[in-house]
Parts: C-alpha cells; structure tokens; sequence
C-alpha cells in the first residue's frame, strides 16, 4: 500500500513541478534579416539563448560583454547554434562609465544600424560598487544602461521602426525607489528589487521620451530562469539554489522568449512602456506605474551619469 502512495505523490509532485515550470513560446515565426540587433551580457544566460534566436532569424546580432574571452566563445556557440556567421561581440563593461561611453563609441563608428537594443546584462543582489562608486546593482542593472540607450538613442532614431528591450524581475514590487539614497546598498536582494524596479520606471519614460519617433521600448520580466547568476555567491550558496532552480525555474531557451516576443510581435509594439510576461503585456503594481516618479528617476539619472 505504502508503494501506491508513493507512486501517486511523486507522480502528483511530478505533474505540480510541471504545470509550475509550464510557460508560452512565442509563436510568432518572424524574420529579422537585415535587422542588427545589440545584446547586453549576451555571453551567458537569457541573453546568449536571445542571442541564438536571433541570429537564427537572420539579425546582425553584436554581444556586449565584459571579458573578451568569454565572449569570444559565446559567438562561436551561438554561430554554431544558429547557423549563421552574422554574429560578433564588443567589449562593454557597465560597472564602468567610460567603458560605456567608450564603447558606444565605437559602436557608433563601426555600426551605420541599431534596430533592436536589448538591455540584459545584470547584476543579481551583492554588496559591491561599480567603478563609479554607485551600489553594483543600481550602478550596472540601471545606471549603466541608461547612459547606454541615451548614446545610442539617435542611432535607435535614424533606424525607426527599432526597439529598445530591458530586462527587468517581478521582485521590483518588494520595494520602492528612496530618492535620498537611490544608491542603497544594504540587503542585497532588496538592493536587487530596487535596481529591477529602477529598469521598469527607465523602460517607460523611453517610450515616453520617444513617443511619435518610432522607438518602442518594453520591460521584460523573463520568469524564474536557471541561469548563471548565482555564480556570485558561496559554493553552499550555490548547492541549495540549484536544487530549487531545479526544481521550479526554467531553462534559458524559455527564459528567452519573452523577449523574443517583444523583439518580433506587432502587438508588443502596441504596448510600448510596457511590461511583459510571458509572452503578453502584463499589469504593474500602480506604484510602479507612476509617471513622475519615472521621470523624476531619468532626471536624476541624468545627473548621475553627467549627461548634458
Ligand atoms: N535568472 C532569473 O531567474 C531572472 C529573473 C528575472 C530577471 N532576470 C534578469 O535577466 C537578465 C539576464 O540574467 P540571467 O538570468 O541570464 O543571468 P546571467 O548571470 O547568466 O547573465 C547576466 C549577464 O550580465 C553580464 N554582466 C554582469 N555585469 C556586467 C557588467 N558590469 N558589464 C557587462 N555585462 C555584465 C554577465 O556577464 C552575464 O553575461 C538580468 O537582467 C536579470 O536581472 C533574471
């Protein structure tokens, strides 16, 4: 008898785990060609597996990544995944201000198209400081990618229709934005919360900023993905956080597809300033949908970053 209860718990815990991991593809089969498209962080993670579908639809895809070598191996995986010889890297390292300025540079001297920005890269909650002296998270997950987007803005402008995708994490509606400190940097996953909410109010006052310019820009929540981010903390850390990825979280090709979607889908585009999940727009806290507070935070972003 003890054997048929087992059986049917482990077959309800296996049917449970599915239905939980159980998430939309984007269906619309779209191609890019012709198309160049920049990815932030895109050696690893959601942001190679964007990279490979990419690339796969014809795009001119570009990886924007910290370590030269690390990079260099991604473009041969995503090469040999996608079929296609259309994909490079640049070096970018967004803890850096000046990398950022740099590299946009040369992005610009080097690239006449920019159709489709994704800002990916990210940093999960840890106690560091970028170069710059800003708390990591807030420095690289907003910071960096908002002086990024507004160097690349004109470009973006001259290839309208383009679009502008940030990555952002349903873990923004734990916090709020302090604007006395918005560099906090004292309980690393709330110092993480605070970075995606940052990423929301950012992607909205794109759209904003470039309504009637025909840049549409989205903010993606990518589901719980068993990506590599844990690689910044404790081996133990890790061992516990994997079970549990194991467990719930979904693997990167799915993690990717919402972005996809918004990559490709007529009716994301509907939706610019919008969040999404997926595969569909989905509603924010009203907080977070606050249109002073965005436009307080670009302001002060602005600042920040010394952008005339
Ligand atoms: N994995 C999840 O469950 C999850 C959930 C919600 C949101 N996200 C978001 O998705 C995005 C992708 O994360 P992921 O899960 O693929 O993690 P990941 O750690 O695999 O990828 C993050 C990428 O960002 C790059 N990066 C970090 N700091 C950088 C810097 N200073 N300059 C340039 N690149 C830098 C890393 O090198 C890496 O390639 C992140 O913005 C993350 O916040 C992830």
């Amino acid at each position: 008898m003890y054997f048929l209860y087992t059986i049917i718990a482990s077959l309800a815990v296996f049917f449970i785990l599915k239905w939980l991991k159980k998430r939309r593809y984007c269906t619309d089969l779209r191609r890019l060609d012709g198309k160049t498209i920049l990815i932030t962080g895109g050696n690893s993670g959601i942001g190679k597996e964007t990279a490979i579908a990419l690339a796969m639809r014809g795009a001119r895809v570009i990886i924007a990544c910290r370590d030269p070598d690390k990079a260099e191996k991604a473009v041969r995986e995503i090469k040999l995944k996608s079929h296609s010889l259309n994909v490079l890297h640049m070096e970018l390292d967004l803890a850096n201000l000046s990398s950022v300025r740099e590299f946009c540079k040369s992005f610009l001297q080097r690239e006449k198209k920019l159709d489709i920005l994704v800002n990916n890269a990210g940093m999960p909650g840890v106690l560091e400081w970028t170069d710059n002296n800003f708390s990591m998270c807030f420095g690289v997950n907003h910071l960096g990618h908002f002086l990024l987007t507004n160097l690349l803005l004109p470009r973006l402008k001259e290839c309208a229709p383009s679009r502008v995708i940030t990555l952002t994490c349903s873990s923004y509606k734990y916090q709020k934005l302090d604007f006395q400190d918005l560099n906090y940097n004292q309980l690393p996953f709330f110092t993480y919360c605070r970075s995606k909410l940052a990423n929301i109010y950012f992607s909205q006052e794109v759209a904003r900023v470039t309504e009637g310019k025909g840049v549409t820009s989205y903010a993606v929540h990518p589901g719980f993905v068993q990506s590599g981010w844990t690689c910044h903390y404790s081996i133990l850390f890790r061992m516990l956080v994997q079970v549990i990825m194991w467990m719930f979280f979904v693997p990167c090709e799915i993690g990717a597809q919402t972005v996809i979607y918004c990559a490709v889908s007529d009716e994301a585009a509907k939706h610019s300033g919008g969040y999404f999940i997926d595969c569909r727009p989905a509603t924010l806290r009203p907080f977070a949908r606050d249109a002073a507070v965005a436009k307080k935070l670009w302001e002060a972003s602005e600042r920040l970053v010394n952008l005339a």
